[in-house]
Protein backbone atom coordinates (compact mmCIF):
# COMPACT_ATOMS: atom_id res chain seq x y z
CA UNK A 1 0.00 0.00 0.00
CA UNK A 2 1.04 3.19 -0.82
CA UNK A 3 1.95 6.51 1.88
CA UNK A 4 -1.16 8.37 0.14
CA UNK A 5 -3.15 5.06 0.55
CA UNK A 6 -2.32 4.50 4.44
CA UNK A 7 -2.97 7.97 5.08
CA UNK A 8 -6.40 7.76 3.44
CA UNK A 9 -7.53 5.03 5.53
CA UNK A 10 -6.19 6.84 8.83
CA UNK A 11 -8.22 10.13 7.74
CA UNK A 12 -11.50 7.71 7.25
CA UNK A 13 -11.23 6.36 10.48
CA UNK A 14 -11.00 9.85 11.96
CA UNK A 15 -13.41 11.85 10.06
CA UNK A 16 -15.97 9.07 11.11
CA UNK A 17 -15.61 9.83 14.55
CA UNK A 18 -16.34 13.67 14.04
CA UNK A 19 -19.33 12.85 11.09
CA UNK A 20 -21.94 15.27 12.99
CA UNK A 21 -25.96 15.45 11.73
CA UNK A 22 -26.82 18.50 10.28
CA UNK A 23 -30.04 20.00 8.35
CA UNK A 24 -29.02 20.45 4.29
CA UNK A 25 -31.47 23.79 5.01
CA UNK A 26 -30.06 25.31 7.84
CA UNK A 27 -26.77 26.09 6.26
CA UNK A 28 -27.16 25.90 2.39
CA UNK A 29 -30.16 27.37 0.00
CA UNK A 30 -30.45 24.53 -2.60
CA UNK A 31 -30.83 25.97 -6.11
CA UNK A 32 -31.22 22.48 -8.12
CA UNK A 33 -30.22 19.28 -9.58
CA UNK A 34 -26.91 19.58 -10.71
CA UNK A 35 -26.71 15.40 -11.77
CA UNK A 36 -28.00 12.23 -10.85
CA UNK A 37 -25.80 9.01 -11.07
CA UNK A 38 -26.47 5.50 -10.19
CA UNK A 39 -25.34 6.43 -5.89
CA UNK A 40 -27.43 9.42 -5.60
CA UNK A 41 -27.95 13.06 -6.64
CA UNK A 42 -25.79 16.56 -6.56
CA UNK A 43 -27.53 19.84 -6.02
CA UNK A 44 -26.36 23.18 -6.72
CA UNK A 45 -26.42 25.06 -3.39
CA UNK A 46 -25.15 28.35 -1.80
CA UNK A 47 -24.03 28.68 2.22
CA UNK A 48 -26.35 30.59 3.90
CA UNK A 49 -23.91 32.59 5.57
CA UNK A 50 -20.92 32.97 3.11
CA UNK A 51 -22.72 33.25 0.04
CA UNK A 52 -20.45 30.67 -1.82
CA UNK A 53 -21.98 28.32 -4.66
CA UNK A 54 -20.84 24.53 -4.25
CA UNK A 55 -22.11 21.04 -5.45
CA UNK A 56 -23.99 18.74 -2.34
CA UNK A 57 -23.27 15.29 -3.10
CA UNK A 58 -25.70 13.03 -1.10
CA UNK A 59 -25.58 9.42 -1.19
CA UNK A 60 -28.97 7.54 0.28
CA UNK A 61 -27.65 6.08 3.62
CA UNK A 62 -29.37 2.54 2.97
CA UNK A 63 -27.44 1.62 -0.08
CA UNK A 64 -24.03 3.20 1.20
CA UNK A 65 -21.91 2.19 3.41
CA UNK A 66 -19.86 4.62 5.73
CA UNK A 67 -16.28 3.74 4.69
CA UNK A 68 -17.15 3.89 0.61
CA UNK A 69 -18.62 7.62 1.70
CA UNK A 70 -15.92 8.96 3.86
CA UNK A 71 -13.24 7.46 1.31
CA UNK A 72 -14.86 9.25 -1.64
CA UNK A 73 -15.14 12.36 0.87
CA UNK A 74 -11.40 12.34 1.79
CA UNK A 75 -9.74 12.07 -1.46
CA UNK A 76 -11.62 14.57 -2.78
CA UNK A 77 -10.92 16.82 0.27
CA UNK A 78 -6.45 16.16 0.14
CA UNK A 79 -5.70 14.33 -2.13
CA UNK A 80 -7.30 16.52 -5.06
CA UNK A 81 -5.04 19.39 -5.57
CA UNK A 82 -4.68 19.10 -9.23
CA UNK A 83 -6.95 22.40 -10.48
CA UNK A 84 -8.38 20.03 -12.97
CA UNK A 85 -9.58 17.26 -10.08
CA UNK A 86 -12.66 18.17 -8.14
CA UNK A 87 -12.07 19.24 -4.68
CA UNK A 88 -14.19 18.41 -1.41
CA UNK A 89 -14.78 21.70 0.47
CA UNK A 90 -14.29 20.10 4.20
CA UNK A 91 -18.14 19.99 5.13
CA UNK A 92 -19.24 16.45 5.30
CA UNK A 93 -22.26 15.88 7.71
CA UNK A 94 -25.41 13.16 7.94
CA UNK A 95 -29.12 13.89 7.62
CA UNK A 96 -31.73 10.56 8.80
CA UNK A 97 -31.34 9.54 5.05
CA UNK A 98 -27.91 10.59 3.75
CA UNK A 99 -24.83 11.21 3.94
CA UNK A 100 -23.59 14.29 2.26
CA UNK A 101 -20.15 16.41 1.34
CA UNK A 102 -19.71 19.87 -0.32
CA UNK A 103 -17.54 20.03 -3.41
CA UNK A 104 -16.58 22.98 -5.62
CA UNK A 105 -19.00 22.93 -8.50
CA UNK A 106 -18.74 22.73 -12.26
CA UNK A 107 -21.55 25.35 -13.01
CA UNK A 108 -21.19 24.49 -16.84
CA UNK A 109 -22.51 21.22 -16.91
CA UNK A 110 -20.42 17.87 -17.76
CA UNK A 111 -18.23 16.88 -21.54
CA UNK A 112 -21.42 14.86 -21.85
CA UNK A 113 -23.41 18.00 -22.90
CA UNK A 114 -21.03 19.64 -25.06
CA UNK A 115 -19.80 16.53 -27.28
CA UNK A 116 -22.39 16.57 -30.78
CA UNK A 117 -23.27 13.25 -31.89
CA UNK A 118 -22.04 12.22 -34.52
CA UNK A 119 -19.99 15.84 -34.59
CA UNK A 120 -18.07 16.18 -31.38
CA UNK A 121 -16.09 18.93 -30.39
CA UNK A 122 -13.86 21.68 -31.87
CA UNK A 123 -9.99 20.43 -32.40
CA UNK A 124 -8.93 23.00 -30.30
CA UNK A 125 -11.23 22.45 -27.07
CA UNK A 126 -10.74 18.80 -27.18
CA UNK A 127 -6.79 18.81 -26.87
CA UNK A 128 -7.07 21.63 -23.95
CA UNK A 129 -9.39 18.80 -22.14
CA UNK A 130 -6.75 16.31 -23.40
CA UNK A 131 -4.11 18.59 -21.53
CA UNK A 132 -6.06 19.28 -18.45
CA UNK A 133 -7.54 15.30 -18.14
CA UNK A 134 -3.53 14.15 -18.69
CA UNK A 135 -1.98 16.47 -16.09
CA UNK A 136 -5.18 15.41 -13.43
CA UNK A 137 -4.75 11.68 -14.21
CA UNK A 138 -0.89 12.05 -13.71
CA UNK A 139 -1.61 13.38 -10.64
CA UNK A 140 -3.56 10.96 -9.38
CA UNK A 141 -1.26 8.26 -10.60
CA UNK A 142 1.96 9.97 -8.53
CA UNK A 143 0.11 9.23 -5.65
CA UNK A 144 -0.66 5.83 -6.02
CA UNK A 145 -4.32 5.68 -7.10
CA UNK A 146 -6.05 5.14 -10.13
CA UNK A 147 -9.54 6.69 -10.92
CA UNK A 148 -10.89 3.86 -12.89
CA UNK A 149 -14.39 5.46 -14.02
CA UNK A 150 -13.63 8.11 -16.61
CA UNK A 151 -15.73 9.29 -18.88
CA UNK A 152 -17.55 11.93 -20.31
CA UNK A 153 -20.16 12.49 -17.10
CA UNK A 154 -17.30 12.59 -15.28
CA UNK A 155 -15.73 15.36 -16.42
CA UNK A 156 -17.84 19.17 -15.16
CA UNK A 157 -17.16 22.21 -16.97
CA UNK A 158 -15.89 25.02 -15.38
CA UNK A 159 -16.98 27.39 -18.06
CA UNK A 160 -18.34 27.11 -21.73
CA UNK A 161 -15.70 26.53 -23.97
CA UNK A 162 -13.46 24.29 -22.07
CA UNK A 163 -10.76 25.88 -20.79
CA UNK A 164 -11.07 25.15 -17.15
CA UNK A 165 -12.27 21.29 -16.74
CA UNK A 166 -12.60 19.27 -13.82
CA UNK A 167 -12.43 15.25 -13.18
CA UNK A 168 -15.06 14.25 -10.25
CA UNK A 169 -16.84 10.78 -9.16
CA UNK A 170 -13.61 8.91 -6.74
CA UNK A 171 -16.45 6.94 -6.25
CA UNK A 172 -14.39 4.12 -7.81
CA UNK A 173 -10.82 5.10 -7.00
CA UNK A 174 -8.58 2.05 -5.45
CA UNK A 175 -4.67 2.23 -4.33
CA UNK A 176 -2.66 0.96 -7.14
CA UNK A 177 -1.94 -2.54 -6.89
CA UNK A 178 -5.05 -3.15 -4.72
CA UNK A 179 -6.59 -6.69 -5.47
CA UNK A 180 -10.00 -6.80 -7.43
CA UNK A 181 -11.93 -9.21 -9.12
CA UNK A 182 -11.84 -8.27 -13.07
CA UNK A 183 -15.22 -6.85 -14.39
CA UNK A 184 -16.10 -7.24 -18.13
CA UNK A 185 -18.29 -4.37 -19.13
CA UNK A 186 -20.43 -3.62 -22.46
CA UNK A 187 -18.71 -0.74 -23.16
CA UNK A 188 -15.64 0.89 -25.35
CA UNK A 189 -14.05 1.98 -21.84
CA UNK A 190 -13.87 -1.18 -20.72
CA UNK A 191 -9.90 -2.03 -21.07
CA UNK A 192 -9.18 -4.74 -23.45
CA UNK A 193 -7.56 -6.74 -20.29
CA UNK A 194 -10.69 -6.94 -18.96
CA UNK A 195 -12.45 -9.59 -20.79
CA UNK A 196 -10.95 -12.64 -19.47
CA UNK A 197 -13.69 -12.02 -17.02
CA UNK A 198 -16.08 -11.96 -19.54
CA UNK A 199 -16.94 -16.21 -20.13
CA UNK A 200 -17.23 -16.26 -16.10
CA UNK A 201 -19.91 -13.97 -15.75
CA UNK A 202 -21.89 -15.53 -18.62
CA UNK A 203 -21.54 -18.89 -17.26
CA UNK A 204 -22.61 -17.84 -14.11
CA UNK A 205 -26.40 -18.34 -14.83
CA UNK A 206 -29.39 -16.34 -13.23
CA UNK A 207 -30.71 -19.38 -11.05
CA UNK A 208 -30.06 -18.26 -7.67
CA UNK A 209 -29.84 -21.69 -5.85
CA UNK A 210 -27.88 -20.39 -3.43
CA UNK A 211 -24.75 -22.06 -5.01
CA UNK A 212 -24.00 -18.82 -7.54
CA UNK A 213 -22.01 -17.19 -4.76
CA UNK A 214 -19.63 -20.10 -4.30
CA UNK A 215 -19.30 -20.69 -7.77
CA UNK A 216 -19.17 -16.59 -8.64
CA UNK A 217 -16.21 -16.83 -5.82
CA UNK A 218 -14.12 -19.91 -7.86
CA UNK A 219 -14.49 -18.33 -11.00
CA UNK A 220 -13.30 -15.06 -10.06
CA UNK A 221 -10.15 -13.62 -11.65
CA UNK A 222 -8.66 -11.22 -9.68
CA UNK A 223 -5.88 -8.87 -10.77
CA UNK A 224 -4.28 -5.79 -10.18
CA UNK A 225 -5.24 -1.77 -9.86
CA UNK A 226 -3.57 -0.17 -12.62
CA UNK A 227 -2.81 3.18 -14.11
CA UNK A 228 -3.08 1.54 -17.49
CA UNK A 229 -6.71 1.45 -17.01
CA UNK A 230 -7.54 5.19 -16.84
CA UNK A 231 -5.29 5.34 -19.72
CA UNK A 232 -7.55 3.12 -22.13
CA UNK A 233 -10.40 5.52 -20.85
CA UNK A 234 -8.58 8.42 -21.84
CA UNK A 235 -8.13 7.08 -25.27
CA UNK A 236 -11.56 6.26 -25.97
CA UNK A 237 -13.11 9.57 -24.55
CA UNK A 238 -10.48 11.65 -26.95
CA UNK A 239 -12.29 9.77 -29.75
CA UNK A 240 -15.49 10.49 -28.77
CA UNK A 241 -14.72 13.96 -28.21
CA UNK A 242 -13.41 14.56 -31.50
CA UNK A 243 -15.45 12.61 -33.43
CA UNK A 244 -18.98 11.98 -31.64
CA UNK A 245 -18.67 8.59 -32.28
CA UNK A 246 -17.21 5.74 -30.01
CA UNK A 247 -14.79 3.47 -32.05
CA UNK A 248 -16.55 0.40 -31.22
CA UNK A 249 -19.67 -0.47 -29.40
CA UNK A 250 -17.63 -2.53 -26.60
CA UNK A 251 -14.40 -3.83 -26.54
CA UNK A 252 -14.56 -7.54 -26.98
CA UNK A 253 -13.65 -10.04 -29.35
CA UNK A 254 -16.85 -10.76 -31.17
CA UNK A 255 -17.21 -6.92 -31.95
CA UNK A 256 -16.41 -6.78 -35.78
CA UNK A 257 -15.16 -2.86 -35.22
CA UNK A 258 -12.71 -3.64 -31.62
CA UNK A 259 -11.39 -6.76 -34.13
CA UNK A 260 -10.81 -4.56 -37.40
CA UNK A 261 -8.89 -2.03 -35.28
CA UNK A 262 -7.17 -5.19 -33.44
CA UNK A 263 -6.02 -6.30 -36.55
CA UNK A 264 -4.46 -3.31 -37.71
CA UNK A 265 -2.90 -2.55 -34.64
CA UNK A 266 -1.19 -6.14 -35.05
CA UNK A 267 -0.06 -5.37 -38.56
CA UNK A 268 1.21 -1.61 -37.60
CA UNK A 269 2.59 -2.35 -34.55
CA UNK A 270 6.87 -2.46 -35.08
CA UNK A 271 9.41 -1.73 -32.67
CA UNK A 272 9.87 1.03 -30.87
CA UNK A 273 12.83 2.40 -32.75
CA UNK A 274 10.85 2.79 -35.77
CA UNK A 275 7.28 4.43 -34.27
CA UNK A 276 8.88 7.73 -35.09
CA UNK A 277 8.86 6.94 -38.49
CA UNK A 278 5.58 5.41 -38.50
CA UNK A 279 4.43 8.68 -36.78
CA UNK A 280 5.70 10.74 -39.23
CA UNK A 281 6.25 9.73 -42.76
CA UNK A 282 8.87 12.39 -43.95
CA UNK A 283 9.64 10.35 -47.48
CA UNK A 284 7.65 8.71 -49.76
CA UNK A 285 9.35 5.41 -49.19
CA UNK A 286 8.60 6.09 -45.55
CA UNK A 287 4.95 7.01 -46.53
CA UNK A 288 4.68 3.69 -48.43
CA UNK A 289 5.90 1.87 -45.09
CA UNK A 290 3.21 3.12 -42.91
CA UNK A 291 0.63 0.41 -42.53
CA UNK A 292 -2.75 0.54 -43.94
CA UNK A 293 -5.05 2.63 -40.58
CA UNK A 294 -7.94 1.30 -39.25
CA UNK A 295 -11.12 2.17 -41.04
CA UNK A 296 -12.36 4.11 -37.83
CA UNK A 297 -8.85 5.77 -37.94
CA UNK A 298 -8.79 7.22 -41.70
CA UNK A 299 -9.74 10.21 -40.62
CA UNK A 300 -6.93 11.62 -38.19
CA UNK A 301 -3.45 13.23 -39.00
CA UNK A 302 -0.27 10.49 -38.08
CA UNK A 303 0.01 12.53 -35.28
CA UNK A 304 -3.49 11.58 -34.16
CA UNK A 305 -2.69 7.86 -34.53
CA UNK A 306 -0.16 7.41 -32.91
CA UNK A 307 -1.62 9.54 -30.14
CA UNK A 308 -4.70 6.55 -29.93
CA UNK A 309 -1.88 3.81 -30.78
CA UNK A 310 -0.39 4.79 -27.28
CA UNK A 311 -3.30 5.21 -25.17
CA UNK A 312 -5.39 2.10 -27.18
CA UNK A 313 -2.64 -0.53 -27.02
CA UNK A 314 -4.30 -3.83 -26.25
CA UNK A 315 -1.25 -4.87 -24.33
CA UNK A 316 -2.06 -2.85 -20.47
CA UNK A 317 1.93 -3.19 -19.99
CA UNK A 318 3.04 -1.13 -23.21
CA UNK A 319 0.25 1.24 -22.91
CA UNK A 320 1.05 5.16 -22.79
CA UNK A 321 0.88 7.05 -19.70
CA UNK A 322 -1.60 10.02 -19.34
CA UNK A 323 1.05 12.62 -19.04
CA UNK A 324 2.91 11.11 -22.76
CA UNK A 325 -0.18 13.01 -24.26
CA UNK A 326 1.19 16.18 -24.01
CA UNK A 327 3.22 15.30 -26.31
CA UNK A 328 1.01 15.37 -29.13
CA UNK A 329 -0.62 18.18 -28.54
CA UNK A 330 -0.31 21.53 -30.88
CA UNK A 331 -0.69 20.01 -34.22
CA UNK A 332 -3.64 18.60 -36.27
CA UNK A 333 -5.53 16.17 -35.42
CA UNK A 334 -8.07 15.22 -37.94
CA UNK A 335 -7.34 15.51 -41.83
CA UNK A 336 -8.10 18.56 -43.43
CA UNK A 337 -11.11 17.32 -45.46
CA UNK A 338 -12.72 16.09 -42.59
CA UNK A 339 -11.74 19.18 -40.28
CA UNK A 340 -14.09 20.85 -42.77
CA UNK A 341 -16.95 18.58 -43.05
CA UNK A 342 -17.34 18.42 -39.18
CA UNK A 343 -17.00 22.02 -39.25
CA UNK A 344 -20.27 22.55 -41.10
CA UNK A 345 -21.95 20.05 -39.53
CA UNK A 346 -21.04 22.34 -36.33
CA UNK A 347 -22.41 25.38 -37.70
CA UNK A 348 -25.76 23.19 -39.07
CA UNK A 349 -26.30 22.66 -35.27
CA UNK A 350 -25.50 25.60 -34.08
CA UNK A 351 -28.16 27.39 -36.62
CA UNK A 352 -30.58 24.87 -35.90
CA UNK A 353 -30.22 25.47 -32.02
CA UNK A 354 -30.80 29.26 -32.78
CA UNK A 355 -33.93 28.69 -34.40
CA UNK A 356 -35.21 26.63 -32.08
CA UNK A 357 -34.34 29.35 -29.29
CA UNK A 358 -35.85 32.08 -31.47
CA UNK A 359 -39.32 29.56 -32.04
CA UNK A 360 -39.27 29.15 -27.89
CA UNK A 361 -39.15 32.71 -27.49
CA UNK A 362 -42.25 33.45 -29.82
CA UNK A 363 -44.16 30.82 -28.51
CA UNK A 364 -43.19 32.48 -24.91
CA UNK A 365 -44.30 35.85 -26.74
CA UNK A 366 -40.53 37.28 -26.16
CA UNK A 367 -39.19 39.03 -29.37
N1 LIG B 1 -18.99 18.82 -8.39
C1 LIG B 1 -19.92 18.79 -9.37
N2 LIG B 1 -20.18 19.89 -10.09
C2 LIG B 1 -21.11 19.87 -11.09
N3 LIG B 1 -21.83 18.79 -11.43
C3 LIG B 1 -21.61 17.65 -10.74
C4 LIG B 1 -20.65 17.59 -9.68
N4 LIG B 1 -20.65 16.34 -9.18
C5 LIG B 1 -21.56 15.65 -9.90
N5 LIG B 1 -22.15 16.43 -10.83
C6 LIG B 1 -23.21 16.03 -11.80
O1 LIG B 1 -23.96 14.97 -11.23
C7 LIG B 1 -23.85 13.76 -12.03
C8 LIG B 1 -23.75 12.55 -11.10
O2 LIG B 1 -22.64 12.72 -10.24
P1 LIG B 1 -21.61 11.54 -9.91
O3 LIG B 1 -21.09 10.97 -11.21
O4 LIG B 1 -20.57 12.03 -8.99
O5 LIG B 1 -22.59 10.52 -9.20
P2 LIG B 1 -22.48 8.96 -9.08
O6 LIG B 1 -23.73 8.45 -8.45
O7 LIG B 1 -21.20 8.60 -8.42
O8 LIG B 1 -22.45 8.55 -10.65
P3 LIG B 1 -22.02 7.23 -11.41
O9 LIG B 1 -23.30 6.58 -11.81
O10 LIG B 1 -21.27 7.77 -12.62
O11 LIG B 1 -21.15 6.43 -10.53
C9 LIG B 1 -22.62 13.98 -12.90
O12 LIG B 1 -22.70 13.29 -14.13
C10 LIG B 1 -22.63 15.51 -13.11
O13 LIG B 1 -23.49 15.85 -14.17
Amino acid sequence: MTAAAKLLDEMCHLTAQSLTPMDTSDHFKVLKLLGEGSYGKVMLAVHRKRGTPMALKFFPRESTSLLSFLREYNLSLSFCTHPSLTRALGIAYSTPSHYVFAQQAGLFGDLYDVILPEVGMEEDSCQRVVSQLGGALAHLHSLGFVHRDLKPENVFLCDSTCRWVKLGDFGMVKARGTRVPEVWYSSPYCPPEAEIARGNEDSWGSVNDGKDEEKKKKTRVWVSVEPSTDSWALGILTYAMITGSHPWAQTASDCRAYLTFREWFERAKCPEDELDVWAQPKTESDRDAVPPVAPQFACFTPLACSFFRSLLDPRPGHRGRPEDTLSYLGGDWMMEKERMRLEEERKKSRAKGAIRNMKEKEGRGER
